[in-house]
């Protein structure tokens, strides 16, 4: 491959999605001089807009997908290639592009990011959903249908199940609360009456220092639905009055074929057993449909609770696994359990030269005590970001330290119309049973808590407008002992700020 070298670059930075480009726009600042490419397969890059600092690792950014040439006319150094790398040479410093072009490089950032870790591959009926093209697909697809199942419970199905409108979905989790990788059961139980919109509900306040949630039986069941007049139905616990209704009009509109009608039905603590079309499920002994059901639906999903549901198609929301194929043959990377690029803490990769940003790399320096990985586009930028710098200072010989933006974890998002702020160990990951648990919760409002750990705040979730925020992020950052403040810590009628001043 070295022989075939179209060109050889100071940088070549892989992938146009956010790591990328912020790889691109920091190492370009840094060196402005520098002569570098990004190599991306498709025709559009993921650009950060209106970026705002709300606290000291708290950001928010809106993604804009743009043409290319909007980076190459902001950075005259800057090339951009338009095809996919299909082959690296980590020895000879070169990548192979499928249009059989070959590139050298000084040193080399790989952002390839991830792509869904779909339950099957090649089964037309499941469906992943990662960039626009398959959310486009996904949307075609609910058009048409009736009834989907939606497998997983992470940040997708969160998304989904809520804004699916015009279309019976079957959500299947394997837990026994909904989203499980963003909060506890006890923030599920304060989100699930969203899934029943237009039924208005007195706000009460309720302070508890622990919290006891009723769990579904496993394999139990819930329906939510908006429709007034539906029926309850399952087995598992109903919430008692619900909030009113999230607002359906913002956002992306995802409509199936029926009008008006959204019902959610909910399978606890099951997993998919076994995906069939209508010819297989005939055929299949142990199948627990009434016959006349059979056949009217394209697939039918069994789940290892037993029961098994006929639908349009099925939304594998099952996380991500790491792009890294193209990448691998003939070299001698690192790769870490969930099959991402290891890196180091100047997000270096085990080959000489090559750097990794983004949900393509799992971060195998020791982590800051209130920090994890959790791919995310806040950790891609400053993932981008800080690489780049490394680089830029590797290459000038000048020293570089972590960033701060990895001492502490924070995300802020929406979920069912509410905003939720995750900080530190937000649902006590690493602490075994060494924490305990602060929760203020107002039905339809807000909901707090606060992980502590040997009297310091170490983690929280934060729903609704609390505007706890930056105070919480202080507390967890100063490790301040709080013990003395005791259950106050969360009482509504103080204001905490001007507790803390
Ligand atoms: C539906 C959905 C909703 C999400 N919502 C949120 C959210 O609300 N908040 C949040 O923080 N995160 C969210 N995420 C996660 C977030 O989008 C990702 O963590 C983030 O975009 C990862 O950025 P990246 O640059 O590492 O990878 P990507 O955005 O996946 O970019 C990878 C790039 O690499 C290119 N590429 C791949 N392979 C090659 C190759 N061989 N050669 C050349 N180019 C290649 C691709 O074309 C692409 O341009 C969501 C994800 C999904 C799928
Ligand atoms: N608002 C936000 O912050 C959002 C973030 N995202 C991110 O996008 C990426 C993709 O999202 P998701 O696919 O939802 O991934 P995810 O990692 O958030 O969740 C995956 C879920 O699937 C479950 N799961 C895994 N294998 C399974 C199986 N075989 N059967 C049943 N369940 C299984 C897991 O327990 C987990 O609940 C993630 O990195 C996520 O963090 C996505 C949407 C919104």
């Amino acid at each position: 491959m070295a022989d075939r070298k179209e060109k050889t670059f100071r940088f070549v930075i892989v992938g146009g999605g956010i790591a990328g480009v912020t790889c691109v726009e920091q190492l370009s600042s840094q060196i402005p001089s520098a002569d570098l490419a990004l190599i991306t397969a498709g025709p559009h890059i993921k650009a950060v807009t209106n970026y705002k600092q709300v606290s000291k690792t708290l950001e928010e950014f809106d993604v804009e997908e743009q043409p290319s040439s909007v980076l190459e006319e902001k950075f005259p150094n800057l090339t951009v290639i338009h095809s996919a790398v299909k082959s690296l040479d980590t020895q000879s410093h070169s990548l192979e592009t499928t249009d059989g072009r070959v590139f050298g490089y000084e040193k080399l950032c790989i952002c390839g990011g991830g792509r869904p870790k779909l339950l099957t591959q090649d089964n037309p009926y499941v469906l992943g959903i990662r960039d626009t093209d398959s959310a486009q697909e996904f949307q075609k697809r609910l058009s048409k249908a009736k009834r989907i199942i939606v497998v997983g419970n992470g940040g997708i199905a969160l998304e989904l199940v809520y804004e699916v409108d015009g279309c019976e979905v079957i959500w299947a989790v394997k837990d026994k609360a909904i989203g499980n990788t963003f909060f506890d059961a006890g923030a599920a139980q304060f989100l699930i009456p969203s899934l029943e919109a237009d039924k208005p509900e007195r706000a009460a306040l309720c302070k508890r220092t622990r919290y006891t949630t009723e769990e579904p039986a496993p394999g139990g069941s819930q329906t939510f639905t908006a429709d007034r007049n539906a029926r309850r139905q399952g087995t598992g616990p109903t919430e008692a009055g619900s909030a009113l209704g999230p607002d359906w009009h913002e956002g992306i509109v995802l409509r199936g074929a029926e009008q008006g009608t959204r019902r959610v039905s909910l399978e606890y603590q099951c997993e998919v057993e076994q995906i069939f079309t209508s010819e297989e499920l005939l055929k299949s002994p142990q199948q627990t449909l009434r016959p006349e059901n059979v056949g009217s639906w394209p697939v039918y999903v069994q789940l290892t609770n037993g029961k098994t549901f006929g639908c349009d198609f099925v939304v594998s929301a099952t996380g991500v696994v790491p792009n890294t194929e193209p990448f691998l043959h003939g070299n001698n990377f690192a790769l870490a359990d969930d099959g991402g690029l290891q890196v180091d803490d100047h997000m270096m990769t085990s080959e000489p030269d090559v750097y990794a940003a983004g949900d393509v790399c799992t971060a195998c320096w020791e982590h800051s005590p209130m920090w994890q990985q959790m791919r995310l586009w806040t950790q891609a930028r400053q993932m981008g970001w800080y690489t780049g710098r490394c680089m830029a200072a590797h290459v000038l010989s000048e020293p570089i330290e972590l960033d701060f933006c990895f001492e502490l974890f924070s995300h802020i998002t929406k979920f069912f119309n509410y905003k939720v702020v995750l900080l530190g160990k937000f649902n006590g990951q690493g602490l075994g049973l060494d924490y305990e648990l602060l929760i203020r919760c107002t039905k339809g409002q807000e909901y707090v808590k606060v992980v502590l750990s040997g009297g310091r705040m170490v983690g929280a979730v934060l729903i609704g407008d609390t505007d706890l925020e930056e105070t919480f992020e202080n507390l967890i950052l100063n490790q301040m002992d709080l013990t003395r403040y005791g259950e106050e810590l969360l009482n509504p009628n103080i204001d905490i700020e001007d507790y803390f001043d």
